[in-house]
């Protein structure tokens, strides 16, 4: 087994204001190895972003550790290799008055200051991932004049620029059709062969069990956390149990898959 990259030991959090305190995640213990692609899934409220900006360091721990590579996040500098889209990345950009150029260079704003220049090597970078992502064509659009699923490759984009090593993606393909959703994970797949570690937030759990190496189920407690061939391999019970709440499972063809899974209730 390969290095950890994130190990969450015992993490709880609430949010807590005058009149209420909600509790979004009870003792989670979670490790993330290097060059994984874990899927976390969950249905809606159960905590997925809320561990997602808790690893990101984006809110601040209140109960239990989080180690990145090791360390303490502040102890450590592999923040700078994390690439991190999050969930509403797309709907900021409406009304936005930058190129794609502009959005996807913008990632570098920490390596290189808010006012140095671009460098060669930088403009380098800048074409590979508008490749990678196959939006090189619209290199010189402005970003509120493209669809959603084009939005949201120039935001992964703007996380690729800096190769990171890790890629954090808070429900990427929300609003994204099939045939587009096919080619992101495409890209994923070129990714986790380049060797970077992938944690994804969907409710996408057909296409996850087929792409990702690993599945977590969250929903508050961590209910599940297996390879995808275990979690495949969950009986209709168990499923239920480990996903929260009642499920059925939809089979298709003549193999017995869950590609999509409904409410019970
Ligand atoms: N800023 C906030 N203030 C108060 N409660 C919050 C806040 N953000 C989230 N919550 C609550 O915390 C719980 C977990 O929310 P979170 O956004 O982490 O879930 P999620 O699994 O990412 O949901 P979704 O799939 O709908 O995006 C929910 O009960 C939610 O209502």
């Amino acid at each position: 087994m390969t290095e950890a990259v994130f190990e969450i030991n015992n993490v709880s959090y609430e949010y807590r204001d005058r009149l209420e305190h909600t509790t979004a995640l009870k003792d989670i213990n979670l490790t993330i190895h290097k060059g994984d692609f874990v899927a976390i899934v969950g249905p809606n409220g159960s905590g997925k972003s809320t561990l997602l900006k808790l690893i990101l360091g984006i809110k601040k721990l209140q109960t239990g550790e989080i180690l990145i590579d090791g360390k303490k996040p502040k102890e450590s500098t592999f923040s700078e290799k994390i690439g991190y889209v999050s969930q509403k990345a797309a709907s900021f950009a409406k009304g936005f008055p930058a190129t794609v150029e502009e959005v996807v260079l913008a990632g570098l704003t920490k390596k290189r200051g808010l006012f140095s220049r671009y460098k060669k090597e930088d403009y380098a970078r800048l074409d590979d991932v508008l490749k990678l992502l196959d939006i090189d064509d619209l290199r010189d659009k402005n970003i509120s004049l493209l669809s959603g699923g084009q939005t949201q490759r120039v935001f992964i984009a703007r996380a690729l620029i800096n190769n990171p090593e890790i890629l954090v993606l808070d429900e990427p393909t929300e609003g994204i059709d099939a045939k587009n959703i096919h080619s992101f994970y495409e890209v994923l797949t070129k990714l986790k062969e380049a060797g970077t570690t992938i944690l994804l937030v969907t409710h996408d759990i057909g296409v996850v069990i087929d792409q990702a190496d690993e599945v977590a189920c969250l929903n508050e407690h961590l209910h599940f956390h297996g390879t995808n061939n275990e979690f495949r391999n969950l009986n209709e019970a168990d499923l239920s149990k480990v996903y929260g709440f009642p499920l059925q499972l939809v089979s298709h063809d003549h193999d017995r898959q869950c590609c999509e899974v409904a409410h019970n209730d």
